[in-house]
């Protein structure tokens, strides 16, 4: 049975899912992902290499697991994290609780769709399992693009399915079946966990999803493939 909810009804939906699973959802996510996901997120800090005393963003940030990352690498500089489900960012609270009195790190309130920030702002831009949840993806695509700085690269993680047809097939009883009772027994919400895989279903392939970013202005976008063909991580620059 779909869960999926009507497009003039969806940022209320996934804002209210979110935080309904915001407590367990780190804890969700490591089980799920084998805990791969935070190696998928350290490789994507890496690729866009924000610059020591620059400023980063990371766009619909959940429990802000990049931001630790990126405030390491612009040291004094700035790493912000924006998301529209405050229960998610007062979850991920206590990861930057070391780095926001010194103004290194924060959370603010926001929609991807309006990023509540001025043109040419951001020297790197991450974005981690969000597209998916939005009403408009090329307009999100689109927002990045506006508030990145010339120079800036932007690196964006999503769900994929595996190409290999055995991997294909493993993944759909796992992603379908299994994932929505890891996300019942370790998140008590199953219903959170069965959108996942529906969602997923109705995003674009990683090829499609580049010429997006093509479209609004991203250049030299590329993708990877991880976790076995799972997940892809799609970069693109400003210039
Ligand atoms: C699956 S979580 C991902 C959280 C985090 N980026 C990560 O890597 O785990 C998706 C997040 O995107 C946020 N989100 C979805 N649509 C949004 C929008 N239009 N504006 C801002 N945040 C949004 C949700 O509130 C949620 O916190």
């Amino acid at each position: 049975m779909s869960v999926l909810p009507e497009l003039s009804e969806k940022a209320t939906y996934v804002e209210r899912m979110f935080a309904r699973i915001a407590p367990g959802y780190d804890r969700v996510n490591r089980v799920m992902t084998f805990g791969m996901d935070q190696g998928w997120r350290r490789k994507m800090v890496a690729m866009t290499a924000p610059p020591v005393g620059g400023n980063a963003l990371d766009v619909g940030t959940g429990t802000g697991d990049f931001l630790p990352e990126l405030a390491d690498w612009v040291r004094d500089g700035l790493a912000v994290g924006v998301d529209f489900t405050v229960a998610m960012m007062a979850a991920g609270q206590p990861k930057i609780d070391h780095l926001a009195p010194q103004g290194r790190a924060g959370f603010v309130g926001g929609d991807a769709l309006c990023l509540p920030f001025p043109d040419n702002s951001f020297d790197a831009i991450t974005t981690g399992f969000m597209l998916r949840n939005v009403t408009d993806i090329r307009a999100a695509l689109a927002e990045m693009y506006r508030v990145a700085r010339p120079g800036a690269v932007m690196a964006c993680l999503e769900v994929a399915r595996p190409k290999n047809p055995l991997f294909r097939w493993g993944h759909r009883i796992y992603f379908e079946g299994v994932v929505p009772w890891i996300g019942q027994l370790l998140g008590g919400d199953r219903s959170a966990y069965t959108y996942l895989p529906q969602s997923a279903r109705n995003f674009p392939p990683p090829v499609q999803l580049a010429a997006m970013m093509r479209e609004v202005g991203w250049q030299h976008v590329n993708y990877e493939l991880v976790g076995l063909g799972a997940a892809a991580i799609h970069t693109g620059a400003k210039l």
